[in-house]
């Protein structure tokens, strides 16, 4: 942990020093924040600020932006395909909506989301099934209360299990199926007002970077299965493809997907 600590802070030191150096050469013209990073260190520069941001503040934030950003949104992407793996006509389904909205000349854009319900559907309902963040954050009560005839004193720490939530044959119809149909047509809320839809948790720490990795999420899942025919390798059938995780902080494939791709568009539109 210790020298996975320090090969992180030398990374980070890095990425500040490359950033400042960039500030720096700005000279006296106007510098324009390109990233995050400018950002935080505009921030750092603020003398009026009611909490100071220090550098060590600005590696830390940079860090839980790295940490919370990454892995959340490939796992889910990952977990989207295995689904969709199992299931071809939910593939036949989406690449209809897709051929229809975008056409075989070009590949998807943000601005297209809007006009691709059943590609969002995929991904929410893939975070119904697979949420990043199983147990949230560690939350303790700031008063006594009763929970569903459990009295929680004080002070308690408590996990809000939401990949039970999320599966509750009480609150779901055949909750251990994946059917995107079961949200289209309706007002979704993943926002954290829907109790029983939490994939970005809910209040003062839910995940502040919701709006941006629903967007990376269906984005890349839109580009994936727009561009690309995918397949089990050789022999395998739907039914091999293990769907078992790993429970922990977050819920990884137990086993990594390994899929066949084949492009799908006109060749020339994988020259990049
Ligand atoms: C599919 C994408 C993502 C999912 C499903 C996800 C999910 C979550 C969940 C469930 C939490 C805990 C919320 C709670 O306890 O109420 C969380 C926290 C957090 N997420 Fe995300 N997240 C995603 C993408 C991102 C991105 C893109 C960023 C930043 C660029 C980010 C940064 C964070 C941070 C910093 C926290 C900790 C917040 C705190 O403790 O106050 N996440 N995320």
């Amino acid at each position: 942990m210790k020298v996975v600590s320090k090969k992180f802070d030398r990374f980070l030191e890095h990425v500040l020093d490359e950033h400042n150096a960039r500030r720096m050469a700005a000279d006296g013209e106007k510098f324009v924040a390109r990233d995050m990073v400018d950002l935080l260190l505009q921030l750092a520069d603020d003398p009026n600020l009611d909490v100071k941001l220090e550098r060590h503040g600005v590696k830390a934030f940079t860090q839980d932006l790295l940490a919370g950003g990454t892995e959340s949104s490939t796992m889910t992407v990952e977990w989207a395909i295995s689904e969709i793996l199992k299931k071809p006509e939910i593939f036949e389904k989406a690449t209809k909506e897709l051929d229809r909205v975008i056409g075989k000349n070009r590949w998807v854009q943000e601005k297209d989301m809007p006009n691709l319900p059943y590609i969002k559907a995929i991904a929410i309902e893939t975070m119904r099934l697979h949420p990043v963040a199983p147990m949230l954050t560690p939350r303790r009560t700031r008063e006594d209360c009763k929970v569903a005839g459990y009295d929680i004193t004080e002070g308690t720490r408590v996990f809000v299990n939401i990949w039970t939530i999320m599966r509750d044959p009480k609150l779901w119809d055949n909750p251990e199926v994946f059917c995107p149909e079961r949200f289209i047509g309706k007002e979704v809320d993943i926002k954290g007002h829907d109790f029983k839809l939490l994939p970005f948790g809910a209040g003062r720490r839910m995940c502040p970077g919701y709006n941006l990795g629903l967007k990376v999420v269906e984005g890349t899942l839109a580009n994936l299965l727009h561009g690309f025919n995918w397949k089990l390798p050789n022999t395998m059938t739907e039914d091999d493809l293990n769907m078992e995780e790993i429970f922990g902080l977050s819920t990884p494939k137990k086993i990594p997907l390994i899929t066949v791709a084949q492009p799908r568009l006109p060749l020339e539109m994988y020259h990049f």
